[in-house]
């Protein structure tokens, strides 16, 4: 039989074929579910991401939040619908009670982000004001505080809350008074802790929330001491949220504020730069004796813009600010130091908001946390002390989805270190150049005027040291090297002829030219070093460091002294205020003054202090026939006790009568309210009302009851005895005389 003339090998199968396709397709179906599988993320993963999802959507607007009516009511009003990053991270956290750590660039809306969860606590353990005091927010300057009692103000105006601002540069005595009714004290430090020295009615035991605003620089060196005297006199039970745009790490830092399982939250952690993403940042390598003129020039070609530049000390502040004023620059100047009285402070601070265009001249003080609106420029004129006071100071523009620019002027020694300090950071700067012959020189003017007055040629002359020290002073060596300043070039463009001699400088030079010459009075050695670094920096921030005593001291004219440690000296020698050892023995528990004294039969007849009893009976374990005088302490408690008995019982009676007027339909249209601190939109003033409660609604009762007080004078008023003007005697005389009459 033939076949076919092809070749049987050459014959396809088709069968065989479509088996080794099927194989084939088989296995890259395989490959490719592995490979997606291996692409594909955890399950759990994904949940996540819908979740995140979900919540965003759900935090969208404070409506979502968890919040009570009156301070959502507080935030529409004052036109925060949607919350920031930070807000919307936070808050929640914050609200179930944990401690907090939250880090968020400038100008992202920390303020809010912690005034939320202090007005939720107080509410829903329904706080009123015989309760004292419930919230502590700390501020590391007057300024800050100050900003933040108002958002305070006008978010928490439909809260029945008192506040209080603590900022010292006023009346103790009278913040004294009020400081024991206080449910939310906003304060620095230092005034702070006066408080809790010095006022015998204040105490802290009850506090529910400890807040730190800028926490990393209240945990730094220079409040250190203050801050660790203020937390043994809290609760540990608080809970605690601290907040900064440059939040501390440090272990060491937190475990002194004994935190419980702190939540942190990182806003922009993985963000490419530190710095809000609308400013720009340039600098300028610029000589010393140049930057005076570069200044001028800045402002004349900046009239229209909003300005704020950052000096390094209080001295070359107050003299620049001066003579630029008489150069007349074309804009309005102003100047925000820590040597000023505080009236001055809080009349710049509010001229500087108000203003549209000006140029503000200060030291760090403002370098954090204020919010002042539309500043279009931060000019650095002295390089920071280190890259976070750079991220804090160029923060002041370019806030809540603002544009703003920043420029650096960097001496050409201080170029290098700095910018790989920035680069850290994560800053992102680029150099530009400054064209020399376009700078305006106004060294001739400023020596023409100091011919003129004695006065400025000191205050140049001051300005001049000051300036050397604060580079002196700065531990960064590789950044700040005052050997490498020309003295003489420097002076000059201040308007002196010869540069003023720097005696520490002269000891310091000696001292490195013949080192074995040491232990001279004029030696510095590095901790003397550290603690006049200390005072410098307390200082020129004017963070409140100041005692009263201090305040009436400190003068614009007064030396270099660092705040602090003129509050040292001061403390050593102060004798102790009465309050001060009072509190001192009721913390040690110290039974006072106990004087028994026996008849000689053995009968005791007399003791000193008198023995005290309570209205309220004895607790059981009480002695109520304790001879040892008054247990301080123990009376205070059972007064305590009996007060919060009483407000409890008496608010449960007017929430019960109000429940039952608004069943019956009864409910009043108008609320009464009564603004103790001034009604809304008006200008709070601090120096008028430093202590403030904000709003106290009164219910139906507590106005007849007002109206009650107010009629009562006013009866007792035509029962008062009639003032004739006359003695006694007379007086008698005159009633026989007019008796004598009417018979
Ligand atoms: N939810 C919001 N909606 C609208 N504006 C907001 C909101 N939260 C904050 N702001 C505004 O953003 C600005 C900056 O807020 P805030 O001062 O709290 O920032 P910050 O993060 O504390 O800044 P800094 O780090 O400089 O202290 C303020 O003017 C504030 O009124």
């Amino acid at each position: 039989m033939l076949r076919s003339g092809k070749n049987p090998t050459d014959t396809i199968d088709p069968v065989k074929n479509f088996e080794r396709w099927k194989k084939k397709y088989n296995k890259t179906k395989t490959r490719v579910k592995r490979e997606k599988r291996q692409k594909r993320r955890p399950e759990w993963q994904v949940e996540k991401e819908a979740i995140q999802r979900l919540v965003n959507k759900y935090n969208e607007t404070f409506s979502d939040f968890p919040i009570s009516k009156n301070t959502l009511r507080g935030l529409m009003e004052a036109q925060y619908r949607q919350p920031t990053e930070i807000q919307r991270q936070t808050i929640g956290f914050a609200l179930q009670g944990k401690d907090v750590l939250g880090a968020a660039k400038t100008g992202s809306g920390k303020t809010l982000a912690f005034i939320i969860p202090v007005l939720e606590c107080l509410y829903r353990q329904q706080w009123t004001a015989m309760d004292g005091l419930g919230a502590l927010i700390i501020s590391p300057t007057r300024e800050l505080a100050y900003q933040t009692f108002e958002v305070l103000r006008k978010v928490g105006k439909n809260h029945e809350f008192s506040a209080g601002l603590i900022i010292g540069g006023k009346d103790l005595k009278n913040e004294s008074e009020k400081i024991h009714r206080t449910n939310i004290i906003i304060c620095t430090p230092g005034r702070l802790l006066q408080h809790m020295d010095e006022t015998a009615a204040f105490h802290a035991s009850d506090l529910h929330m400890l807040v730190l605003d800028e926490a990393d620089r209240i945990l730094d060196m220079g409040f250190a001491d203050t801050i660790n005297a203020i937390v043994e006199n809290l609760p540990k039970t608080r809970q605690t949220l601290l907040f900064s745009a440059t939040q501390t790490k440090s272990v060491k830092d937190l475990a002194r504020l004994s935190l419980k399982d702190p939540e942190y939250v990182w806003v922009h952690e993985k963000a490419k730069f530190s710095t809000p993403a609308t400013l720009e940042q340039n600098y300028v390598v610029c000589e010393l004796h140049q930057k005076v003129n570069m200044l001028f020039s800045f402002i004349r070609s900046h009239l229209q813009k909003k300005i704020i530049v950052f000096f390094a000390c209080c001295k070359e502040v107050q003299y620049l600010f001066r003579v630029f004023c008489r150069l007349r620059p074309g804009m309005p100047i102003l100047a925000l130091h820590g040597k000023q009285q505080q009236m001055k402070r809080v009349e710049v601070y509010n001229d500087f908001i108000k203003k549209k265009n000006a140029v503000l001249f200060a030291t760090d003080i403002a370098a954090r946390g204020l919010d002042f609106p539309a500043v279009n420029w931060v000019l650095q004129f002295d390089c920071p002390e280190d890259a976070n006071t750079y991220i804090h100071r160029v923060g002041r523009t370019a806030r809540y989805k603002e544009g703003g620019e920043a420029l650096l002027v960097l001496l050409p020694s201080e170029e290098k270190d700095m910018l790989s300090q920035l680069q850290v950071k994560k800053v992102p700067i680029n150099r530009i150049q400054v064209n020399p012959e376009k700078l305006t020189s106004v060294q001739q003017k400023l020596e023409a005027f100091l011919a003129q007055e004695k006065e400025q040629k000191e205050r140049a002359q001051r300005c001049f040291v000051s300036y050397l020290r604060s580079v002196y002073l700065m531990k960064n060596k590789d950044v700040f090297d005052v050997f490498q300043l020309k003295l003489q070039e420097y002076a000059a463009s201040l308007g002196l002829a010869v540069a003023p001699r720097v005696r520490f400088l002269n000891k310091v030079q000696k001292q490195r030219a013949d080192p074995g010459q040491s232990g001279g009075p004029g030696d510095v050695a590095p901790h003397e070093e550290e603690k006049e670094l200390k005072s410098f920096k307390a200082q020129l921030r004017g963070d409140g460091l100041k005692s009263e005593a201090q305040e009436s001291q400190s003068s614009d004219e007064e030396d270099d002294e660092g705040e602090e440690k003129l509050h040292n000296t001061i403390k050593k020698t102060e004798k102790e205020t009465k309050f001060k050892e009072a509190k001192k023995v009721l913390k040690r528990n110290f039974q006072v003054n106990t004087k028994l004294v026996f008849t000689e039969d053995g009968q005791m007849v007399q003791q000193w202090p008198p023995l005290q009893r309570t209205a309220v009976p004895a607790t059981e374990g009480e002695d109520e026939d304790c001879t040892s005088g008054i247990n301080v302490e123990e009376a205070r408690e059972r007064l305590r006790r009996e007060d919060q008995e009483f407000d409890k019982l008496e608010y449960r009676r007017k929430v019960k009568e109000k429940h039952r007027e608004q069943k019956s339909g009864e409910e009043d249209e108008e609320e009464v309210v009564a603004y103790l601190g001034g009604s809304d939109g008006e200008e709070f003033d601090p120096m008028l009302h430093y202590h403030l409660v904000f709003r106290l609604k009164l219910d139906e009762e507590e106005e007849e009851a007002a109206a009650g007080s107010r009629k009562r004078p006013r009866q007792q008023a035509t029962a008062k005895p009639l003032d004739t003007g006359l003695s006694l005697a007379e007086d008698e005389a005159l009633v026989l005389h007019l008796l004598g009459n009417r018979s």
